[in-house]
């Protein structure tokens, strides 16, 4: 595991956007050989996706040969209902880069049979082979994409229920109202994301302090889900300062040594 410490928000926007750029770059991708991108949404991955448009609008990168695969999408939201991931990823990235919409793919929250529709995603991006880099947020509790506490560390693309806390959280996005939060949700299993070549988990803020905590020091156990990325062999975390409140002096001073010595920690 590789643990990026930085100061703010922002930073850990840019640094996850050169990232991503760099990775396309490096893959030099074509039609026939497409760079596989995962993306979330929530409120984290916002500074990322504004860095990486000023990075497509400065010429450094196009998304032309890339296809992405989103994490997860609401049951029951019209695409354009505003807070879809359908509406996030088009609001707030895809619209403003050179991104094919036949290369985008999001999981369908009003398909008819929701186990048909999780299967389809799953052959897709096998289709693909192997997804080259995922780029998630966690929860508050320790989630990733929606595999809430107690979801198998095995586990692929299914239907979820939210846990009270993940509609607390996300009642934000809708006025406030824990009822108009969807209750269900379409999401990629953790073996899934495991399943990618690369992953790279931004965190920030001080809310986030003990999933990063268990991330990092905690042992891999499927009430934090997150945990599970100790088995990856690239697994990457972008993280502010304030979410590493809660982790050990000495397992900061570590990782933050071996990346200002630049030898990382895989
Ligand atoms: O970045 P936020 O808004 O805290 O969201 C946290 C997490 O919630 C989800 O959107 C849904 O589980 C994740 O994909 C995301 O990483």
């Amino acid at each position: 595991m590789r643990l990026i410490p930085l100061n703010s928000s922002p930073e850990v926007g840019q640094w996850a956007a050169r990232y991503i750029v760099d990775a396309i770059n490096k893959f030099a991708p074509t039609a026939e050989r497409p760079f596989v991108l995962g993306l979330p949404t929530g409120g984290t991955p916002l500074t990322a996706y504004k860095a990486l448009i000023a990075l497509y609008n400065a010429g450094e990168v196009s998304f032309a040969n890339v296809v992405t695969f989103n994490m997860d999408e609401y049951v029951g939201l019209e695409p354009s209902h505003p807070e879809s991931y359908y509406s996030f990823m088009h609001n707030n990235f895809f619209s403003h880069v050179d991104i094919q919409e036949q290369n985008i793919n999001l999981l369908n929250g009003l398909a008819e049979d929701l186990e048909a529709e999780c299967q389809r995603f799953e052959d897709k991006i096998k289709s693909y082979g192997q997804i080259n880099l995922f780029m998630g947020g966690v929860g508050v509790d320790g989630h990733i994409a929606f595999n809430e506490p107690g979801s198998s560390l095995s586990s692929r693309t299914r239907v979820k229920t939210l846990t009270p806390d993940t509609l607390i959280a996300n009642s934000r996005f809708f006025d406030n109202d824990i009822n108009q939060v969807p209750k269900l949700a379409l999401t990629i299993g953790v073996a899934t994301l495991l399943d990618a070549k690369e992953v790279l988990i931004l965190i920030t803020g001080h809310n986030k302090a003990q999933a990063l905590q268990a991330a990092v020091e905690g042992s891999v156990n499927h009430l934090w889900t997150v945990t599970a990325l100790q088995l990856h062999q690239k697994a990457i975390l972008a993280c502010d300062a304030p979410s590493t409140m809660e982790l050990k002096v000495k397992t900061l001073k570590y990782f933050s040594e071996l990346e200002a010595e630049n030898i990382g920690n895989l």
